[in-house]
């Protein structure tokens, strides 16, 4: 298959769907997302939602270290991290989402991703970010697809230049941990200061686990995403 052909699949345009069909919730609303990407090659940075900040005690970042938290979640514990990592350190957040939404059913998904992982296929996504340049600070949050980032991730990093910011990945996964996905961040950002990540345990949509960092989980996360964010002092 030809890089970037995107792989054939059978099912009908009713059985894509987004992630928030998939859960059946609305999943960001409020959280202070950088949205605001109109057609499918450029982003206009807008807040599409009202940030909680004026509310709750949300850090600012400063204009000496702006942040943004960028983050690509199917069921949403990936999600769950990035909107802790905005209560500690502030920032804005950005969704990654592929163009073309990912099939609702499971096992479709996995032979699509399958499919882009072996054909080195790359999803457009939906927006972009556009001043990448006004951070200093770029947090990177995935699930582990495949033992890899997903493909959209991929994506992401190839089309914004994190040259000169510290990166800061971090995952959720389903027990077998984060695979090749911060050494893929370390390979594709050479000119940036990638930072030590941040990886638990997430759910696993195979066996019908699908948003686990709730409840006396999501504080046993929030109490490792603390000390990891000491750690590494930002
Ligand atoms: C298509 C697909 C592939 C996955 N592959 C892996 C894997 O290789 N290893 C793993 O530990 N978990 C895997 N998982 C489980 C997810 O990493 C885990 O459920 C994660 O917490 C999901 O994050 P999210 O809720 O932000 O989407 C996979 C999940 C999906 C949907």
């Amino acid at each position: 298959m030809r890089e970037n052909t995107p792989p054939t699949s059978d099912e009908s345009e009713n059985d894509r769907t987004s992630r928030r069909n998939l859960l059946g919730a609305a999943a960001v609303a409020g959280s202070g997302l950088l949205a605001g990407c109109l057609d499918g090659s450029s982003s206009e940075t807008e807040e599409q939602n009202t940030p909680p900040q004026s509310e709750d005690e949300t850090p600012q970042s400063t204009d000496e270290n702006r942040v943004l938290i960028v983050f690509f979640s199917r069921t949403e514990n990936t999600q769950a991290v990035a909107e802790m990592i905005r209560e500690e350190v502030g920032g804005e957040l950005f969704e990654v989402l592929p163009a073309e939404p990912y099939p609702v059913d499971y096992d479709t998904l996995v032979s699509q991703v399958d499919e882009e992982n072996e054909a080195g296929y790359t999803p457009p996504l939906q927006c972009l970010v556009e001043d990448i340049g006004a951070y200093d600070t770029v947090f990177f949050g995935a699930p582990t697809w495949d033992m890899q980032l997903p493909p959209p991730m991929k994506t992401f990093l190839r089309e914004h230049d994190l040259g000169g910011k510290n990166v800061v990945p971090f995952n959720t996964n389903g027990g077998y941990g984060v695979g090749s996905s911060f050494q893929t961040i370390e390979d594709r950002c050479p000119n940036a200061d990638v930072r030590e990540g941040f990886s638990t345990r997430g759910g696993l949509e195979r066996d019908g686990v699908y948003l686990a960092i709730k409840e006396d989980r999501r504080e046993e996360v929030r109490a490792e995403v603390t000390d990891w964010l000491q750690r590494i002092r930002i």
